[in-house]
């Protein structure tokens, strides 16, 4: 993380380094969403980020702006903005990494799959673009509800025989950077030094964090604060829907979690070894088909799936207990990607 906050306050300097560098490796990130809550931060951020040389931004309208505007900032990436169903395939041609936070967000009283008849279609719709245009590509998906939409985008790129389920990532990086700050404050630690993984899925119950497994411990806490902790970490999403009133749900600390996520894959496919960040991908580690756990992302995306580690009888049971939702959510994105 401080590596990552470093990196982005360096990013001019070293941005114009990488540009005289012949070594380094011309990549091409897509944002599908770009104009919205998240897209806007996350164009900013990704702009920052020297191992981006092309940054393409794409939205159904509002895009030239978005991108008129980032572009004026003096690092390596060249930006371009697309707007309009007619403009995707030019935006999407030849990237590297697609990242997709495009669709509706919460408002209060809202679950996440209360986003499903809007964000289902909007995922499917543009996941076809992806296998059409660049099915090369590693794919971040944002939209809610992840527990779904990977499973949808997984579904398209099946029908168009293109899947590569080491290339589509649920991002559940703002659970991981959640965790890492509440633990921080109540066991008063530095948040930067802090990590945490959470496994699972990206809604209420199957977002489990594991704090039994928390890297820097300086005092131990009680059972009543992890569980405390823990219900924190799932209702975070939540936290912020309310407190905006119906002005939407995280975008701010979403857009710096997956520009995160997406440096990291970045790291991976540039060779960068010993990437590892947690994520909902298609998965072993349970008996559920796709899973959030730590993954080793390498030259292709997904190397290697990390498996739990030790549970504590607290996160054993958290684990139980969010089997039953994450499928059923699992399965609704999956039929409805093979029946419409
Ligand atoms: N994975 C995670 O941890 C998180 C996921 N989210 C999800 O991210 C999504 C976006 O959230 P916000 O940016 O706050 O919403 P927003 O409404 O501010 O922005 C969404 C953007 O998507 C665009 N869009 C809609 N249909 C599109 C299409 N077919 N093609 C391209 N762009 C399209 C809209 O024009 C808009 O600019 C929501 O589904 C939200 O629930 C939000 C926070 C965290
Ligand atoms: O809660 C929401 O609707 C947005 C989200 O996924 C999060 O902030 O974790």
């Amino acid at each position: 993380m401080s590596a990552t906050l470093s990196m982005l306050r360096s990013a001019p300097r070293t941005a114009v380094r990488s540009y005289s560098s012949s070594f380094q490796p011309q990549r091409k990130v897509t944002i599908l969403g770009a104009a919205g809550g998240i897209g806007q931060p996350l164009s900013l951020l990704m702009k920052l980020n020297p191992l981006v040389s092309s940054l393409s931004l794409y939205d159904i309208a509002g895009t030239p702006g978005v991108a008129a505007d980032v572009s004026h900032v003096n690092t390596l990436a060249q930006v371009s903005g697309f707007a309009g169903e007619e403009q995707l395939g030019k935006a999407l041609e030849g990237s590297d990494l697609v990242i997709i936070p495009a669709g509706v967000p919460r408002k209060p009283g809202m679950t996440r799959d209360d986003l499903f008849n809007i964000n289902a279609g909007i995922v499917k719709s543009l996941s076809a673009a992806i296998a059409k245009f660049c099915p090369n590509a590693l794919v971040n998906m944002i939209s809610n509800p992840v527990n779904s939409t990977v499973p949808i985008a997984a579904e398209v790129f099946k029908k168009a025989g293109m899947f590569d389920e080491k290339k589509l990532f649920g991002v559940t990086t703002l659970d991981v950077v959640r965790a890492k700050t509440f633990y921080a404050g109540k066991a008063n630690v530095e948040a930067s030094e802090v990590d945490v993984p959470v496994v699972g899925g990206h809604a209420g119950i199957t977002i489990l964090p594991l704090f039994s497994q928390v890297t820097l411990k300086s005092k131990t806490l009680s059972d009543e604060e992890i569980k405390a902790l823990t219900k924190r970490t799932q209702d975070g999403g939540t936290e912020v829907v309310e407190a905006k009133a119906g002005k939407g749900s995280a975008t701010l600390s979403m857009a710096y979690a997956g520009a995160i996520f997406a440096d990291a894959c970045l790291k991976g496919l540039n060779g960068v070894p010993d990437v590892v960040e947690c994520s909902f991908v298609q998965s072993s580690v349970t008996e559920l088909p796709f899973f959030a756990s730590k993954v080793r992302l390498g030259k292709n995306g997904v190397e290697e799936v990390l498996g739990l580690g030790p549970l504590s009888d607290h996160e054993n049971q958290g684990l139980q207990s969010l089997i039953p939702e994450l499928k059923a959510s699992i399965e609704k994105g999956i039929k409805f990607a093979k029946e419409s």
